[in-house]
């Protein structure tokens, strides 16, 4: 059995990491374009900085759910025919015991040095703008795609899932390419599709079954 799962921001929600569209969510404080753009890290770093920072230090106070757990456990019972693809850029996944996430976005604990191409696990704050560990120069950024940047591994998940028997799509609105776009590609390889999801999102039509409710029941309930 070869299954993808993509997660979204609302498999993190009951963990209190904010979405993005929901009221209260991230974006309301901060206009996308403001905070998540190259163009606008080469206006301002400093502001960029400020934001990623922020998450990065809230990762500290939050806990990954039983919806986290529930896939850890999927993993262990399906081994390499799972592929846990997800836009999450928090460590809850990994927190809540699986070994072997996607992040297409990349994650809030690592910088990427714009000198040498290197990557790093990082904890702390980039706003101080510290030295790359590897070329000495100061350019680091965060590990995270922007908008108008190509998500990480897009091929290793375009192979899955076109292999795919199942998508399944947890917490996500549908809103953002091409992750939105994953459903009707694993459609067209012929995967049955399953959305767990709070309320309809921008993609229910496209899936064969959908269930709504908070993904800390709906997903322990699919997976056990
Ligand atoms: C706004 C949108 C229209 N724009 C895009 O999609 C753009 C442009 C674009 C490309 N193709 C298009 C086609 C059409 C239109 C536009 C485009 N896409 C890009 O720029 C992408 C790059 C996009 C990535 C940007 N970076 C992020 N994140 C990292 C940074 C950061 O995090 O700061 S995106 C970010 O926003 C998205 C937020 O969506 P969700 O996670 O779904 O969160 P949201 O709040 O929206 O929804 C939460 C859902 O959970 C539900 N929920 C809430 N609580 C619970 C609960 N308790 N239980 C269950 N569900 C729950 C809610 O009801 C809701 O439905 C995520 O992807 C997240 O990672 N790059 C690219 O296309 O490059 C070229 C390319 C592509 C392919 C191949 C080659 C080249």
């Amino acid at each position: 059995m070869k299954v993808v799962v993509l997660t979204g921001a609302g498999i993190s929600a009951e963990s209190g990491v904010p979405t993005f569209r929901d009221a209260d969510g991230l974006w309301e404080g901060h206009r996308v374009e403001d905070v998540a753009t190259p163009e606008a890290y080469e206006a301002s770093p400093a502001a960029v900085h400020r934001f990623y920072d922020a998450r990065r230090a809230a990762l500290d106070a939050v806990a990954p759910n039983p919806a986290h757990t529930a896939l850890a456990r999927l993993e262990a019972a399906l081994g390499d025919g799972l592929l846990l693809v997800t836009q999450n850029i928090d460590d809850l996944h990994e927190r809540g015991g699986s070994t072997r996430v996607h992040h297409m976005h990349g994650e809030l604990r690592s910088a990427l040095c714009r000198g040498c191409g290197g990557r790093t696990p990082w904890t702390g704050d980039l706003g101080d703008f510290p030295p790359c560990p590897s070329c000495g120069v100061t350019e680091l950024r965060p590990d995270v795609v922007w908008f108008g940047e190509i998500p990480y591994g897009m091929d290793e998940i375009q192979d899955a899932l076109a292999e795919a028997d199942l998508f399944v799509s947890v917490g996500t609105s549908g809103a953002v390419y091409p992750a939105a776009g994953f459903v009707q590609y694993a459609a067209g390889y012929g995967a049955r599709t399953l959305e767990l999801n709070l309320v309809p999102s921008d993609g229910s039509h496209l899936f064969d079954e959908c269930r709504h409710g908070r993904a800390g029941d709906l997903v322990p309930a699919w997976v056990d």
